[in-house]
């Protein structure tokens, strides 16, 4: 069976799904909490009943009561009133926790699922989303989506409730009168159609305006030392300001327009009550109608406008957690480009064998200038590889295809014997120790970030670690020792100080295949070829891959690979190659000399 045909794209729905893919996360969600969201309906059901009642007792206090003053009927009436604003109470009480749980639970449980979802996705899919957005999406658009959640809890199921019962009640209780909610609830009805229509794309613009705001700030706080240097404040709070005067037009113009609506819904309720009172008047004169039905009918009036101010403003919230929905959806939904097999293959052997057959890769597959061309070597257990190359000439890119960070886009990358695309990339990450280019340290102790490499490493582990990438000195030398807490980054640590703790946390694992990307140059010269001295011990066993700039970094290699804009310019021992590479020796003679070769 040919590898396509055993891949298996992860996919978050299936394609035959008739549901907005969209919106097809929230599927998963429905099963898991609709009792307790029907519980909390049901509550609230009984709530919105008692709320109806209430002007229709306060309607019978006042005729049958006081107009015939009758304390009796007060009394029983009062106490009639009393016992269904108590069950109503008791009844808001449940429902407020019931909705506080969900929508908790709910909120909590789609970040998690948004974060795996974005752990799971590769490099390709996350570079197609800018930081910021995703961090937005994380937080503020979940947020967005468990209030609507929330809202249609406490508030929004009631809301409708009471708007057609006040309309039934009053009907009922004068159906002449109730006439008048031909004019008002089209109009009503209209307006609130016209706040979703409008509203939606005001919020969507928001949302985006939010991440761009995000995406500023980010890069500032991570670029805060270049600000600092260059004197560029200027530039950077005029990009920040223009970000934030953009987010403050669009959330104006929005809010602007919603602020329409809501005055509109209430003059038209407040036209309805005075036309009430001025039909009830008349009625009332007439000895057509009690004042308890009219002050009854104004009651539910309000009821109404209560409910319909609810709605609108639930509705405010639909568009809002509609366009953030459609947002988180987007990562959903997005399809991971690596594909994973089903069924993996693991390696017989675990010695950390590594081939490179014919290998080419481009970042963008479709018809981009591929960065690696027609690659081919072999790296055997324990063998150190050095790659070497000018700025650019695709060493990163090149052992980046290891782990699977990419997929070539052809030839085949082979660790122990095994095409990586057919291993699960847990397997074949477990073997592998990479300290990347740009140091990437967290924040907690410095015990905790080499531990990192591998959680259940003891002290004696760790020291070694440490020791042999050099960094067990500078350690020790700190007050806290071990246990110094780290700033974000390692913010509190020289640039070869945190090289040195990345490379003692991807020591610590003791992995078949070590990759060392440039890892050592912020250290100086003495130190590094003490790190290397030691480092020899260490690794002896692991292959190694080790990528410099400088030629003394790499030159005690078994082999070293010579890359020259994305292909393979020479590739030997350090000899061979000052005999043979015109590139190597050129790097060789601008480092140490002309008179070197
Ligand atoms: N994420 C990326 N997306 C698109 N192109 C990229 C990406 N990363 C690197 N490149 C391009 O790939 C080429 C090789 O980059 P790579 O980082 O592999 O070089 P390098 O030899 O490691 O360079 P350096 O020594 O400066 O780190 C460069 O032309 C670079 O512009």
């Amino acid at each position: 069976m040919g590898l396509k045909r055993r891949m298996d794209l992860r996919r978050m729905g299936s394609p035959g799904d008739e549901v907005d893919p969209i919106f097809a996360f929230l599927k998963k969600y429905i099963p898991k909490y609709w009792k307790l969201f029907c519980l909390a309906v049901a509550c609230l059901t009984v709530e919105a009943i008692c709320d109806l009642l209430q002007p229709t007792i306060m309607a019978r206090i006042i005729d049958h009561g006081v107009a015939t003053r009758r304390l009796d009927s007060v009394l029983r009436l009062g106490g009639l009133m009393l016992t269904v604003t108590a069950l109503g109470a008791a009844a808001a009480v449940g429902r407020n926790i019931l909705s506080s749980r969900v929508s908790q639970r709910f909120g909590t449980e789609l970040r998690s699922d948004l974060f795996r979802q974005i752990q799971s996705l590769s490099l390709e899919n996350l570079n197609r989303f800018e930081t910021g957005s995703l961090v937005t999406r994380l937080t503020n658009d979940v947020t967005q989506v468990q209030n609507l959640v929330n809202g249609l809890m406490r508030i929004f199921v009631k809301a409708p409730l009471v708007c057609v019962g006040s309309i039934a009640m009053a009907t009922l209780l004068n159906p002449h009168l109730a006439l008048i909610f031909i004019v008002v609830v089209p109009v009503i009805g209209s307006l609130m159609f016209l706040n979703v229509r409008i509203g939606y794309p005001f919020f969507r613009k928001v949302q985006r305006m939010i991440d761009g705001l995000n995406s500023v700030i980010r890069e500032y706080l991570s670029g805060v030392r270049v600000v600092k240097a260059f004197n560029r404040f200027e530039y950077e709070t005029e990009r920040f300001d223009r970000a934030n005067r953009e987010l403050a037009g669009v959330t104006t113009a929005a809010t602007r327009v919603m602020a329409f609506f809501t005055p509109g819904i209430t003059l038209t309720v407040n036209l309805g009550i005075i036309a009430v009172l001025w039909l009830g008047g008349l009625r009332v004169s007439g000895g057509q109608m009690p004042v308890g039905q009219v002050m009854a009918f104004v009651n539910y009036l309000i009821q109404i406008l209560g409910s319909l101010m609810t709605i609108s403003f639930v509705f405010n919230m639909l568009v809002r957690a509609r366009a953030s929905g459609e947002r988180i959806g987007a990562v959903m939904a997005e399809r991971n480009t690596m594909a994973v097999p089903e069924r993996p293959l693991r390696p017989t052997e675990g010695g950390g064998r590594v081939e490179f057959d014919r290998v080419a890769f481009a970042y963008h597959r479709d018809g981009g200038e591929p960065v690696l061309r027609e690659i081919s070597f072999g790296a055997a257990p324990g063998e150190t590889v050095g790659i070497i190359g000018s700025t650019g000439s695709g060493k990163s890119s090149l052992v980046g295809l290891i782990p699977r960070f990419y997929d070539v886009t052809a030839g085949a990358v082979r660790v122990d014997g095994v095409d990586v695309r057919e291993m699960a990339p847990e397997q074949l990450r477990e073997r592998i120790a990479m300290v990347p280019q740009q140091n990437v340290l967290f924040s907690g102790t410095i015990l905790e970030n080499i531990r990192w490499g591998k959680p259940d490493a003891s002290a004696a582990e760790v020291e070694a670690a440490a020791r042999a990438a050099q960094a067990h000195e500078f350690i020790a030398a700190m007050p806290e020792g071990y246990q110094t807490v780290l700033g974000q980054g390692g913010i509190n640590l020289s640039g070869g100080q945190k090289q040195r703790i990345a490379i003692a946390r991807a020591l610590v694992k003791r992995p078949s295949l070590l990759i060392l990307d440039d890892s050592t140059s912020a250290v100086d010269m003495a130190t590094e070829a003490r790190i290397r001295a030691a480092m020899k011990q260490y690794v002896r066993g692991m292959t190694c891959f080790l990528i410099s700039q400088r030629i003394v970094s790499v030159m005690s290699a078994d082999r070293i690979i010579v890359l020259d804009n994305g292909v393979v310019a020479g590739m030997g021992s350090h000899e061979q190659l000052l005999e043979s590479c015109p590139v190597y020796q050129d790097i060789y003679r601008s480092q140490l000399g002309k008179e070197a070769v």
